[in-house]
């Protein structure tokens, strides 16, 4: 049923859209080795749709498909209901699909407030050589940006530690600066990859808050990377199962948790 109609209302209450993004019958190979396997799944707007599986499943290969990264060589994508021709990592972005990386990427010399800044980027309409022309538009631009980074930075509840420099930050911190950043770009789809890995269970914990509150609060489309199963499955709405680049399960937490294949690989049951 899910499958099919436009849009349905959650066990708590949120809305779910109709399809925003859809990965058709995608391969991706590095010469010889076949990272995605004739993939194909959708992400519905407002959901939190999460793609897990064991190590070298293929999760992060997917995650830099759709995030522009890497083409496939097969397969297409397409985004709100049209055909995405390649495209630079930059003009993603530009479309509204933004992301955060496993090994942090934050300039560490920089204060929160101006990594989070750094989000703002795809948004600033006036150029250098506009802005030399016209101080106006440049200072309301800066201002605007400012407003929605200091608001955000305020939903994360990460005021107190605005102007620490970010090398100076414990590691669950910057990972929520990280996150901070990625949605100062006001995505419709925010790519989060393997958020909590390599934090305790009480960053866990916080961050799985914080991804739940962005995705009430802002309505924002999420889709992660996770490897570990159990800290996806309370909060997606629907997973998808990569194993050894093949799609091996799709649907909600339930209808995975219950799939035998899904079972068996987590296990680490021998493949043919
Ligand atoms: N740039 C690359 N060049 C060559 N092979 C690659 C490259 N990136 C990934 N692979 C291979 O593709 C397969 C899938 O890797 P990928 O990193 O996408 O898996 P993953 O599910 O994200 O793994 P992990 O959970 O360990 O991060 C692996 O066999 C990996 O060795």
């Amino acid at each position: 049923m899910k499958d099919t109609v436009d849009s349905y209302v959650t066990a708590d209450g949120r809305t779910i859209g109709p399809v925003v993004m859809e990965m058709k019958n995608i391969t991706l190979r590095f010469g010889g080795v076949e990272a995605i396997k004739d993939i194909s799944f959708d992400i519905r707007e407002g959901e939190i749709r999460a793609i897990i599986g064991p190590n070298g499943a293929g999760k992060s290969s997917m995650l830099n498909v759709i995030s522009g990264f890497y083409v496939p060589q097969e397969g297409e994508v397409w985004y709100k209901g049209a055909r995405r021709p390649a495209m630079k990592p930059f003009q993603v972005a530009q479309q509204g699909i933004a992301r955060t990386f496993q090994n942090i990427a934050l300039f560490e010399g920089m204060s929160v407030l101006d990594n989070v800044m750094t989000g703002r980027l795809t948004h600033m309409k006036t150029g250098l050589f506009a802005q030399s022309l016209w101080k106006g538009a440049a200072e309301r631009e800066e201002v605007e940006n400012r407003e929605v980074a200091e608001k955000i930075i305020d939903f994360l509840e990460i005021q107190a530690i605005r102007k620490t420099p970010v090398a100076r930050l414990p590691y669950g911190l910057k990972k929520r600066v990280e996150l901070a950043r990625a949605l100062a770009a006001e995505p419709s789809i925010l790519l989060l990859d393997e958020p909590m890995a390599g934090m305790n269970v009480e960053e866990k914990e916080d961050m799985s808050r914080f991804i739940l509150d962005v995705n009430d609060e802002f309505g924002t489309t999420i889709a992660l990377i996770e490897h570990d199963m159990g800290v996806v499955m309370d909060l997606s709405d629907r997973v998808v199962v990569m194993d050894y680049g093949k799609k091996i399960g799709d649907g909600t937490p339930d209808d995975v948790r219950n799939n035998q294949d899904v079972i068996d690989a987590y296990l680490g049951v021998a493949h043919d």
